[in-house]
């Protein structure tokens, strides 16, 4: 529903998107995920139509959208980062003057603004001034607005920032809500909103897509194979003397010696459960105490970002520009 390749978008001699390439299966929901700066509001509102980048080409349900931005926009609700929303209107109103704007029928508009305020779990507020709603149920609106048109593809740029925690649970309940009715691409720099909500994820740092696959996968990618955390009360020489020659036993990758006569190591095996038994039999045969032998887990995908981002940090700056206007905005 959403093919995305070698998007690139360069503000002066600054690149915020590169070489930026990913698809969303119809029906899927994918996290769109990033620090602050990585380029993902720049993204989204390249394939939303509402800016041009600087190359690469993007498909909206198969249509060329960069040719047909009108036809492309019509098969997205897009809630942008900040929401437009007009204080002085109230709910109903506004959301009536969206539909008509996106071409919804007019005998159909007043049924599309019910199930999209329902959709958006926020019917309670639909005669209320926007300008005096809180930020969460102003949040609820701009996704009424997304919905109201009944598009297949749900764009939405940080939707639970600046929420608190009960209304970031609506939220999320809402996007999972959608799953198998929408295609959905959201972007979010909070980690556990993608493993909660997400069939798949997008990482984007720097501009740069570094890693794309299940959360699951992602944290096991990174898990980086199979290693064993030893803790015996053992010398580092006793350790490595321990092991020695074991069958399908690699490496000592680390070794923290931790006071008290006791280490812990970090070993690189073949097979997890194998390996965990021929270590544990190895530690019997030369009679040290083994205090703890699991496998390395990597224990949330907060850990992934961050190891994956360290890795990316590594490397130079892109150069800094002054200029912070865009070259090439497109009409909304
Ligand atoms: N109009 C602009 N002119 C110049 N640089 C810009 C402009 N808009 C964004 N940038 C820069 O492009 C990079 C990507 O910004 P973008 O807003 O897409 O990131 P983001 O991942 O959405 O982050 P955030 O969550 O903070 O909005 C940043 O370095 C930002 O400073």
């Amino acid at each position: 529903m959403i093919e995305v390749e070698h998007l690139t978008k360069r503000y002066g001699p600054r690149t915020a998107v590169q070489d930026v390439s990913f698809r969303v299966g119809k029906g899927e929901i994918v996290g769109f995920l990033g620090p602050n700066g990585a380029g993902k509001s720049t993204t989204l509102r390249m394939l939303t139509g509402f800016l041009a980048p600087s190359g690469g080409a993007i498909r909206i349900d198969g249509i060329d959208a960069l040719a047909k931005p009108i036809e492309a926009k019509k098969r997205i609700g897009y809630m942008p980062e900040a929401c437009p929303i007009y204080p002085e209107m109230r709910v109903r109103e506004y959301l009536r003057y969206r539909a008509e704007l996106k071409g919804v029928a007019s005998r159909a508009i007043k049924e599309r603004i019910e199930i999209a305020l329902d959709q958006a779990s926020v019917k309670e507020a639909g005669d209320r001034i926007i300008g005096q709603l809180s930020k969460g149920t102003r949040q609820r609106v701009g996704l009424a607005d997304a919905l109201v048109a009944d598009p297949p593809i749900l764009v939405l740029d940080e939707p639970t920032a600046g929420l608190d925690p009960n209304q970031i649970r609506q939220v999320r309940d809402l996007v999972r809500g959608l799953a198998g009715k929408k295609t959905v691409l959201v972007s979010t720099h909070i980690l556990p909103e993608v493993e909660s909500t997400c069939d798949r994820v997008v990482i984007i740092h720097r501009g740069r897509v570094v890693r794309e696959g299940a959360p699951d996968q992602l944290r096991q990618a990174i898990a980086g194979g199979n290693v064993l955390v030893i803790e015996a009360r053992a010398t580092h020489d006793q350790l490595r003397g321990a092991l020695e020659g074991v069958e399908g036993v690699g490496a000592i990758e680390s070794v923290e010696a931790l006071g008290d006569g006791r280490v812990r190591a970090r070993v690189a095996v073949e097979e997890l459960g194998e390996g965990a038994e021929r270590v544990f039999a190895a530690f019997a045969r030369t009679g040290l105490v083994l205090r703890e032998l699991r496998p390395e887990t990597v224990g949330s995908l907060e850990e992934v970002f961050g190891r994956l981002t360290t890795e990316e940090a590594a490397q130079p700056e892109p150069p800094a520009s002054t200029d912070e206007s865009s070259d090439e905005e497109a009409a909304s």
